[in-house]
């Protein structure tokens, strides 16, 4: 092997991952999972109407989720062959199922009407976003990536919530559960992993794709929250 093909052989063999990416971004991501609106509900001074604007907002998101972690799984079926890709999008889309469902229950105990929730300006930026990663343009690598993050923000964000010392209150340990819960931690690391695999094998091209796609669910998971708590 020359000198050439080495040096190209070690670049893309270098090691990525998103890991790697968060200690990069600390700063964005923690501004992510460590935003003031988890942090009232982690010390049990949150804003009630924030609560409700939240949990309205985001089942509006959840619902145009849906069909992103569709195209996800689309993605995984014609791109890859290894069945564990589709196994894991497969149990997210299953998740989703219950998820709208226990949207629906938790709207009626907090008095929240669904059907006459109006989109943000935050959400719908979020919502078209995931729309624009639904093209068959964009590669199977940079769209795992993006649903690692939006799913792990979460996990992160409310796992924190439920930490030995918080003093979250009772009635909203179930939403913090919801997303904060040990299985759900496992299956964003299996998540993470598949993202991982083909990170490594992607081109220098993609990986930027990716981890710019990467910032911008930080930017945008911030936003939603900064939208949460307007007016407090
Ligand atoms: C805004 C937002 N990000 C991530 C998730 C995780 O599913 C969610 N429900 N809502």
């Amino acid at each position: 092997m020359d000198k050439q093909q080495q040096e190209s052989r070690s670049s893309s063999n270098k090691k990525v991952d998103l890991g790697e990416w968060v200690k990069k971004h600390a700063s964005l991501y923690e501004a992510a999972t460590r935003h003031p609106f988890i942090e009232s509900i982690r010390n049990g001074t949150v804003d009630i109407s924030s609560f409700r604007r939240w949990l309205g907002q985001d089942y509006i998101f959840v619902r145009a989720f849906v069909p992103f972690v569709a195209s996800v799984l689309v993605k995984a079926c014609n791109e890859t062959d290894d069945s564990s890709d589709m196994e894991v999008t497969l149990g997210g889309m299953a998740a989703l199922n219950d998820e709208l469902a226990w949207f629906k229950k938790e709207a009626s105990k907090w008095g929240v009407t669904l059907s006459a929730i109006v989109p943000l300006s935050a959400n719908v930026r979020y919502c078209s976003f995931l729309k624009s990663l639904m093209s068959s343009e964009v590669e199977y690598t940079v769209v795992l990536t993006a649903f690692w993050a939006i799913e792990a923000v979460y996990q992160d964000s409310f796992a924190y919530c439920l930490e030995e010392d918080a003093e979250t209150p009772e009635e909203l340990k179930e939403t913090c559960y919801r997303w904060g819960n040990d299985d759900f931690g496992d299956w964003c690391c299996t998540l993470e992993e598949r993202a991982n695999r083909h990170l490594q094998m992607a081109s220098e091209d993609v990986r930027k794709k990716a981890e710019a796609v990467f910032l911008h669910v930080l930017e945008l998971e911030v936003e939603f929250w900064d939208m949460s708590c307007v007016g407090i």
